[in-house]
């Protein structure tokens, strides 16, 4: 019997589908069985720095996330403390100066572009997953989504696009595909993958709900 959450990790490019999978996933158990932790809201703080000086910094490049928070927080929550979990602000280019409290639950899913990159992370999953997506598809969402929800311009999608999401893609996200036990082709729609991940959740919440009632 273990009664230590169940870590999964979806990783995958940007507008791949990682958050759509995400909650797919969550629709099908109770709001109090798994745990979001979004490897974004993990960006380094910026506060300090101009707004202008945030726009150049390089948001697909691994040292832009401050993955030791991340990890402290993880290893807390599997040790079933609560933790402050920053908020991440995408038109302001930082974290606000809220936190949000969270508890822990059975399972914690945590989800980024890159949080199959880094070897201590990659240890404390239990189940990889990648979600791959055509990059021409990933575009055109991302394109949707940033002018849409982000607060961007069309001109400056695209040019961060060519010029950084693109080459850290290649350089730092697609390596990591070949760590993942699953590979999620096109994302939340794919209902076989969705079902096979929450059955292996399913098998693992089976086996101890004690600690959390
Ligand atoms: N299968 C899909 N069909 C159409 N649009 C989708 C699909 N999956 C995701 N999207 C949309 O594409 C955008 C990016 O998806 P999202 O899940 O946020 O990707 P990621 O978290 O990997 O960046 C969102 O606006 C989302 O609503
Ligand atoms: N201030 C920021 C911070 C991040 N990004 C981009 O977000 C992408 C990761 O988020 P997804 O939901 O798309 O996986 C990443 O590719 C960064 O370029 C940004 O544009 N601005």
């Amino acid at each position: 019997m273990s009664d230590k959450p169940v870590v999964i990790g979806v990783a995958g490019g940007s507008g791949s589908g990682k958050t759509s999978v995400t909650q797919s996933i969550c629709q099908r158990f109770q709001d109090k069985t798994i745990l979001v932790i979004e490897q974004d809201y993990y960006y380094k703080d910026q506060s300090h720095l101009p707004f202008e000086e945030r726009l150049n910094t390089n948001y697909d490049h691994p040292l832009a996330f401050d993955n030791d928070l991340l990890i402290s927080h993880i290893h807390k929550l599997l040790n079933h403390e609560p933790v402050q979990k920053p908020v991440y602000d995408y038109k302001l280019y930082t974290r606000s100066n809220e936190v949000i409290k969270v508890e822990p639950k059975q399972v914690i899913i945590l989800e980024g572009i890159l949080v199959l990159e880094d070897q201590r992370l990659v240890d404390l999953m239990d189940i990889k997953t990648f979600v791959d997506t055509d990059a021409d598809i990933r575009i055109i969402r991302r394109l949707s989504r940033d002018m849409k929800e982000r607060g961007r311009t069309l001109d400056s999608v695209i040019e961060q696009y060519e010029n950084i999401v693109r080459p850290m893609h290649l350089q730092f996200v697609e390596p990591t595909k070949r760590y993942a036990d699953i590979i999620i082709p096109e994302g939340g729609e794919n209902h076989v993958a969705i079902d096979i991940i929450a059955t292996k959740i399913e098998q693992s919440l089976s086996r101890d709900t004690e600690k959390y009632q």
